[in-house]
């Protein structure tokens, strides 16, 4: 995948804002507070419908404005000589979103969109920036999102069997507040398992698969943290006992607390080190270098599914990582061949080490100059 075009519309400080970034580095520079990070921002909104630094009501919307407005041009298809060699053709795709921070409406290819998940389903960015090491040392939330995101790009059933799974866990979590019978309560119980135990096997079998791919590119970039293994906790003891067993069993409990206390809602992962104690004997740094081969890991197995890279943005390498990682991590960029976007108040150090020429836009009066 390769964005040709990234237009903003009232996004934080940008009026409007456009760049037709090249298909391999692109590198965004600017002074603090330049709006570096926006750029990131609007890719990652039109890809996930949220900005990895919060909701659209969270300050996103330029100030004195009620929407900001994104829209992506992207191509699809074998890059580049493969491209080529296999006479496949490239199909380009175009996406528009207005968001008011309550209310949005958005277009796909020409038409309107019903759900915020068919933008989200056509356009996929993987992103590391300064909050990401949350995927090794934060709150579960962060963990299932990830595992979530990958699934819901690789396996064409996994979004219904979550709706399933969702819809059913709200009207329990009702129904447990309203201290509703237990008629009802298993109706709800049977669609939460029905739902819940597909989610729950294809995201240990999707942690399987991603495994070699994390490890590999762990091994290389900190391998004084020996191998890896990510090992799947499904949110109840599913060793001993089926979700819908899990449930009825936590009844009596959840009624009391009025919430359900069981189930793919609270799973979780985790990463063990063979060369460390435990995920908290990580260095910040090294919670960072694996929070990064954990995402790019992901890419590589979407790229290996899917025919082609997902679109990488890399907010401020050089303050994330050593010089020698950048470096480490820019070369395996350049040789998978993925569109990236990375900013910095100048070039990484790793990039000029490795003598790469990325496309670069320097961003300053709110405006991006391409270089
Ligand atoms: N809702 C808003 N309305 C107007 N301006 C905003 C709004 N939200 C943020 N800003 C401004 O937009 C800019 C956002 O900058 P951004 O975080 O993208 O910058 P950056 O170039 O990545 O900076 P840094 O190098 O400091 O991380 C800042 O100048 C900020 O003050």
């Amino acid at each position: 995948m390769r964005v040709i075009r990234l237009q903003a519309r009232q996004l934080r400080r940008f009026e409007d804002v456009s760049i037709e970034p090249s298909a391999g580095l692109n590198l965004i520079t600017g002074g603090n507070g330049a709006g570096k990070t926006s750029l990131l921002e609007a890719l990652h909104l039109m890809a996930y419908g949220r900005s990895f630094r919060g909701r659209v009501r969270d300050g996103l919307i330029r100030q004195g404005q009620s929407a900001l407005e994104i829209f992506v041009e992207w191509e699809e298809g074998p890059a580049g000589d493969q491209a080529g060699a296999r006479g496949a053709s490239l199909g380009r795709r175009r996406a528009g979103l207005r968001h008011t921070g309550s209310d949005w409406t958005g277009r796909l290819d020409g038409r309107d969109v019903e759900q915020l998940g068919d933008l989200c389903a056509a356009l996929a960015v993987v992103t590391f920036e300064p909050g990401s090491h949350a995927l090794i040392t934060g709150a579960a939330e962060h963990r299932r999102r990830y595992l979530d995101w990958g699934l819901f790009h690789v396996e064409h059933d996994f979004l219904a069997a979550w709706r399933r799974y969702a819809r059913a866990l709200k009207q329990r979590n009702a129904l447990l507040k309203r201290r509703g019978g237990s008629g009802e309560l298993e109706a709800w119980e049977h669609e939460m398992a029905a739902g819940g135990e597909v989610v729950t096997r294809q995201r240990e079998a999707y942690l399987g698969a991603l495994q070699s791919h994390v490890a590999t590119l762990l091994e290389a970039w900190a391998p004084a943290l020996g191998g890896i293994s990510l090992e799947y906790q499904p949110g109840w003891r599913r060793d001993a006992v089926s979700l819908a067993d899990a449930l009825l069993l936590s009844r009596d409990r959840d009624l009391l607390a009025g919430y359900t206390s069981v189930g793919p809602h609270r799973a979780d992962w985790r990463v063990d080190f063979s060369g460390l104690p435990g995920r908290e004997a990580l260095s910040r740094g090294q919670a960072k270098i694996t929070a990064l081969a954990a995402i790019l890991g992901q890419g590589e197995h979407h790229a290996a599914r899917r025919g082609e890279w997902p679109v990488v943005a890399l907010d401020d390498l050089a303050s994330e990582l050593d010089r020698a990682h950048q470096a480490r991590v820019l070369e395996r960029l350049v040789g998978w061949g993925a569109q990236a976007f990375l900013t910095g108040t100048e070039a990484p150090p790793g990039m000029l080490d490795l003598g790469l020429t990325p496309t670069v836009f320097h961003v300053e009066h709110g405006l991006p100059e391409r270089r």
